[in-house]
């Protein structure tokens, strides 16, 4: 791992792009990492750097979420671009439940389209409580009335699915003019940044409860070991400490931490929030994955059997028309992974698009989970609903 020792000079938060297909998430991305390189802030990456996957290129969508990271003048951000195309909001599930404020990227031209609401809707699921408007490609509108209409439309769709939709700070930005060095478009990103400062809050940190990281990668580094990486959920970890990695398996695997480090820097300590690589002593790259969670000893367990509360989609949020009975049998989705889940209503039991139900969930896999756990449960492309766990019971 490397040997420059990052800084905790600036609060840390992770924020994400996200919006339809095609309305300039990436380019937007890569316009803000050039803006703050100007000013000594940043490494500039480019569009290919961002989009990396040669899969990625190749269809021009981004499939796999990719973290950059900046700091403004008051603040260090970790960016992840989640993926607009349906197929891929599978994806986004897990990039934004990891996010203290998300960027809302809307083309100009074309307005608020199915995946703006849809992932609106998941972003709220999730827990993300602040969104900025991004108003992308405002160089190609040039009648202002249109883009006061665009904005109107937007607002009033946040505000359908409880976010404040008239204090949400709406900004006109071009990502590809300002990519090209454009001036006037330069420093209409630069306001985007400085709304996101002063509008999404430092968010409060749980660092009084045991340490927790959600797998999402598992790397291995010759004649070092193994290497797992994420966004540390609550705690903090240091050096030499013992730690457990748990879920999808009954066994619970024990090694102790021999390296941290976050983009690229190495750490004495992780703590809540801080996007982390661990060096697990004694672990082969076979032995853990992703959906397992570290944590600290004895704090968490695998359970394959929980009660629940669910709020059905409807098919206006991307969820089903029709009901589901007992005995449905979706994906659950839990922050990194996804298990096949039975749905346990009573006999006889259904559950309408749009209500609110209780239900006890028996899953193919156990996961790592305490009470209070969020998930999204998915079919055959779309959410059908999002819940939490209310008990465990095995
Ligand atoms: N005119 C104009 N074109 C833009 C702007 N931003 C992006 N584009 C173009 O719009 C297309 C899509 O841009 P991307 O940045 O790939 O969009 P995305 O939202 O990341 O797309 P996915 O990741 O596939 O959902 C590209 O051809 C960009 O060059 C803009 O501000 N103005
Ligand atoms: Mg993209």
């Amino acid at each position: 791992m490397a040997k420059q020792i990052f800084e905790r000079d600036k609060p840390h938060l992770n924020i994400g792009t996200m919006g339809h297909v095609d309305h300039g998430k990436t380019t937007l991305t890569a316009a803000i990492t050039k803006v703050l390189a100007a000013r000594g802030l940043a490494s500039a990456v480019p569009f290919a750097g961002i989009d990396r996957a040669p899969e990625e290129r190749d269809r021009g969508i981004t499939i796999n979420i990719a973290h950059v990271h900046y700091s403004t003048a008051t603040r260090h951000y970790a960016h992840v671009d989640m993926p607009g195309h349906a197929d891929y909001v599978k994806n986004m599930i897990t990039g934004a439940a990891q996010i203290d404020g998300a960027v809302l990227v809307v083309s100009a031209q074309d307005g608020a389209m199915p995946q703006t609401r849809e992932h609106i809707v998941l972003a709220r699921q999730v827990g993300v409580r602040h969104i900025v408007v991004a108003l992308n490609k405002a160089d190609m509108v040039e009648d202002a009335e249109l883009l006061d209409l665009v904005e109107l439309e937007v607002r009033e769709l946040l505000s359908e699915y409880g976010f404040p939709g008239e204090d949400v700070p709406v900004v006109r930005v071009s990502g590809l003019r300002a990519l090209e060095g454009d001036p006037y478009w330069t420093a209409r990103v630069g306001d985007l940044l400085d709304a996101i400062d002063a509008y999404v809050p430092v968010p409060e940190r749980v660092l009084d409860r045991p340490f927790l990281m959600p797998i999402e990668n598992v790397l291995s580094i010759t004649g070092r070991g193994t290497v797992v990486t994420g966004v540390v959920a609550q705690g903090a970890i240091g050096l030499r400490d013992e730690v457990e990695v748990v879920g999808l398996d009954e066994r619970t695997l024990t090694s102790v931490v021999t390296g941290l480090e976050t983009f690229g820097q190495s750490m004495e300590h992780a703590e809540a929030g801080d996007n982390t690589a661990i060096l697990l002593r004694g672990v082969q790259r076979t032995d853990v994955r992703r959906g397992q969670v570290v944590s600290a000893p004895g704090s968490i367990r695998p359970h394959l059997r929980f009660r629940a509360r669910v709020r059905v989609l409807t098919a206006a949020e991307g969820g089903r028309s029709r009901p589901f009975f007992h005995g449905y049998r979706p994906q659950f989705h839990f922050r990194t992974t996804d298990v096949v889940g039975a749905v346990d209503l009573g006999e006889g039991g259904m559950a309408l698009p749009g209500d609110d139900v209780e239900m006890v969930v028996e899953l193919g896999k156990p996961v790592a989970m305490t009470a209070g756990l969020g998930f999204a449960i998915r079919e055959g492309g779309r959410t059908v609903g999002a819940g939490s766990v209310v008990e465990l019971l095995g």
